[in-house]
């Protein structure tokens, strides 16, 4: 656990906004560019990570000692989720606490080794989970995803304003699905509105880190267990997770504390 350099929480304050599709090809972003990185998938009420990194139904981490769990690889990911825990079918019904509780046992009972990164793909929401996960894990950093909607800037305002209260400096906004470009005549639409994202980054003096479409390609390249970073590495979009990984890699390094290493503190979740 101390051989990780920065923790990143990839979080949204609304569900649905690409979160996830957002977080692993971050991680896969951050990997092209040569470092040790892993994912833990905390969105443990809909874990979607398994589906995203293409592993097969059944994967379970090996165990080691009977007490800690080994990553599992993908794509060069050192990769935990409830979902290689629990199976696909089967629905997250968790009290908050449980759910507190089952996040930090992912996190220090396995066996991450010597890390860089360790991007975490958050619960959405700005809830209990969130604010205990993002103070007991030492994060370095958190990134909002938000599409250019109202409604989910509105989510994506309280987001920052709950890593602020943290003192989690938020390395900038991801805005998803900004534009539309039709597959057929290459009319483009802002479905979600335009600009959104950019104003939120303004408003609170963070960084547009960058600008997704809503694509096709995303989709399926996802839904196919090859996320855009590795199905098409030299596609715009990748062009841009790969600019957005360097921008959080630059602004980590400007905030590293002399040694480097952050270490989880010890913490208990009570079940009353
Ligand atoms: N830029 C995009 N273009 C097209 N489809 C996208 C894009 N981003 C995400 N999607 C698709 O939208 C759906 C929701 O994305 P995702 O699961 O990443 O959202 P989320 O915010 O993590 O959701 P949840 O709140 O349920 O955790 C997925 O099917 C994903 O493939």
């Amino acid at each position: 656990m101390n051989q990780i350099k920065h923790i990143v929480a990839v979080a949204s304050g609304k569900g649905g906004v690409g979160k996830s599709t957002t977080a692993v090809n971050l991680a896969l972003a951050l990997k092209a560019r040569g470092a040790e990185v892993g994912l833990l998938d905390a969105d443990i009420y809909g874990p979607s990570q398994k589906t995203m990194l293409g592993i097969a139904e059944g994967t379970r981490p090996e165990q080691h000692e009977g007490k800690y769990l080994l990553p599992v690889e993908a794509h060069g990911l050192k990769t935990m989720s409830m979902a290689y825990l629990a199976g696909e079918r089967t629905p997250m019904v968790w009290r908050g606490p449980m759910a507190g509780g089952a996040l930090t046992q992912m996190l220090e009972q396995t066996l991450w080794g010597a890390l860089d990164y360790l991007v975490i793909d958050m619960p959405p929401g700005t809830g209990d989970i969130q604010l205990t996960l993002s103070q007991k894990a030492t994060v370095a950093g958190a990134v909002i995803v938000t599409t250019p909607q109202d409604i989910a800037l509105l989510d994506a305002r309280k987001g920052i304003e709950m890593f602020r209260k943290v003192d989690v400096p938020i390395l900038g906004i991801i805005e998803n699905m900004a534009v539309h470009v039709c597959s057929q005549c290459g009319h483009e639409e802002h479905i979600f509105g335009a600009e959104g994202g950019r104003r939120v980054a303004e408003d609170y003096g963070v960084e547009l880190l960058a600008s997704l479409p809503l694509a096709l390609a995303i989709r399926e390249q996802t839904d196919a267990g090859r996320p855009t970073v590795v199905a098409a590495p030299d596609s715009p979009e990748a062009a841009s997770y790969l600019a957005a990984a360097q921008a959080i890699e630059r602004a980590l390094a400007a905030a590293a504390p002399a040694d480097g290493v952050q270490q989880f503190p010890n913490i208990s979740i009570s079940d009353d």
